[in-house]
């Protein structure tokens, strides 16, 4: 062995006892993990520290994922114990310690139970300070965790056995299955095992829209060019999965860019609408994926695209993406941002294997494209922007959201297309209603007189007036961005 290889098989032996320590002590076994720090104190120098940004429980979730994709199943890690192999890791022990004895289990499984005694009641070992009863706790759990993850091969009702749940049918895995799939999941799923995924995976599942809104892209006012991406995106994989059995890939991100109230969360919605049927939707706020707890925000962002990709067809939608994916900056940005933007990234890119027709689409809405740092803009395949609406897609809105019972006569109706001209969609609604409250009042007063409403004067044009388009400015900066960013 060179030098070389020496020092990196040492390094190696050295980091992974770090990830084992910090491990012990996250799952509270304190005891353990002063343990082993004392016998390995060597390699357990004071002089290092974990860095932030790993933990074993990550590193084992992203050796599973990429598991998993690379070969359609999740590894397995543990297997049952030949007999006697138990039996054998215990006398290796006993021999080790010195001071064992052995007593036969009484839980009538007739396994050897491990016991060892440095007095009456005293099963602490004063040559290491190490106690023994928390070697126990460990081995016990390590079989608990065993049975758990064989228990896609059928065996949960051990499982139940060792959980005293017998009869009640809900295991804590059963729970979990329940979290992902809304129903028994056959085949397991060891990467969510431990409760703090579980709870993390709960968050993630409140982000899955269960509305039933009614809308229809004939909703959205203009926009083809963005319908006809999305749609192509979505809809088109799920009604002709044939034309992507040949290597062709659909679109797997887009990121609509424009002014705010243009519609960019209309056209998500509408697609949620669209296609709730057969796709999960994850609609993604930051505030759900920014936590102020070390490493959480990263985790979370793990199981979200770890459910996403289990619930397939599926749509991830970022909400206002650039507070998520701002620039980097190497001397301002906090350790944690940098994580999370480089699993953010990661995440994106692991999404370029999933299968070609049942896939995971992210949809992202910014108002602040330029604020997004580069590795992100390339990171979608698509960026659009969310145009404002044109004369005759304006005359369509208004008409639409204008009450019934107030007549507009064409020659009103030319008018008010040209007053609402670089009105955004949201600024025409505002402008309708309006319009609809001035004529809630004068109901209201023609009621309370007894008299007949008055609707022909309502002062439309007015209404119109009084909205100053904000989108002015902002849409020349948006066109200027496209042209040198867009696709
Ligand atoms: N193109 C459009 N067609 C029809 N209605 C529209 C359109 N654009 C906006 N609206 C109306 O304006 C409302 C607000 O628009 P929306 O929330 O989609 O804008 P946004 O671009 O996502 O804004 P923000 O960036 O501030 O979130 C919509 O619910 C809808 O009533």
């Amino acid at each position: 062995m060179s030098n070389d290889e020496i020092r990196n098989l040492q390094n190696r032996r050295r980091n992974i006892l770090f990830l084992v320590q910090r491990y012990l002590q996250d799952n509270g076994l304190f005891n353990t993990a002063t343990a082993l720090a004392t016998e390995a104190a060597r390699q357990l120098s004071e002089d290092f520290e974990l860095c932030d940004n790993v933990d074993l429980d990550g590193i084992y979730l992203e050796y599973a994922s990429y598991y998993q994709l690379k070969f359609g199943k999740y590894p397995r890690i543990v297997k049952r114990a030949r007999p006697g192999v138990k039996l054998e890791v215990t006398q290796k022990l006993r021999k080790k310690n010195g001071k064992c004895n052995q007593a036969p289990d009484n839980n009538g499984a007739g396994q050897q139970q491990l016991q060892l005694a440095t007095g009456e009641n005293d099963t602490r070992n004063p040559a290491n300070g190490f106690d023994v009863n928390d070697l126990q706790v460990v081995v016990k759990k390590m079989e608990t965790s065993r049975m758990k993850m064989d228990v896609g091969a059928g065996n949960q009702a051990e499982i139940d056995t060792m959980e005293g749940n017998r009869g009640s049918g809900h295991s804590a895995l059963t729970r979990l299955q329940e979290i992902q799939h809304g129903s028994p999941n056959p085949g397991g799923d060891l990467l969510l095992s431990c409760q703090e995924w579980q709870n993390l995976a709960e968050l993630v599942k409140s982000t899955i829209l269960k509305e039933q809104p009614k809308l229809k892209w004939s909703d959205v006012c203009g926009n083809s060019q963005a319908i006809e991406i999305i749609k192509e995106a979505v809809l088109t994989p799920l009604k002709y999965p044939q034309l992507f059995n040949q290597g062709l890939k659909p679109w797997r991100s887009v990121l609509l860019h424009g002014p705010p109230g243009s519609g960019k969360t209309l056209l998500a919605k509408v697609l949620y609408s669209e296609t709730r049927d057969q796709v999960t939707f994850f609609n993604i706020t930051s505030s759900v994926v920014i936590s102020k707890w070390r490493g959480e925000s990263e985790k979370l962002l793990k199981i979200l695209f770890y459910m996403a990709q289990r619930h397939v067809p599926s749509i991830i939608f970022f909400d206002e993406i650039e507070g998520l994916t701002s620039k980097r900056d190497r001397s301002t940005d906090h350790e944690s941002s940098k994580r999370f933007k480089n699993e953010l990234l990661q995440l994106m890119d692991g999404m370029e294997h999933t299968p070609q027709t049942a896939s995971v689409f992210i949809l992202a809405s910014t108002n602040l494209p330029w604020e997004i740092d580069e590795a992100f803009l390339r990171r979608f395949e698509k960026k659009l922007l969310v145009q404002l609406p044109n004369p005759t897609e304006r005359g369509k809105l208004i008409e639409k959201l204008i009450p019934p019972n107030v007549r507009v006569a064409p020659a009103q109706m030319e008018t008010l297309v040209k007053l609402s001209h670089n009105f955004t969609g949201d600024e025409i609604r505002l402008a309708c209603k309006e319009i609809a409250m001035q004529t809630v009042r004068r109901l209201t007063k023609a009621q309370l007189k007894g008299a007949e409403p008055l609707l022909e004067d309502v002062p439309l044009e007015n209404a119109f007036r009084q909205i100053k388009p904000l989108s002015l400015l902002l849409m020349d900066k948006h066109g200027k961005w496209q042209k040198e960013h867009g696709s």
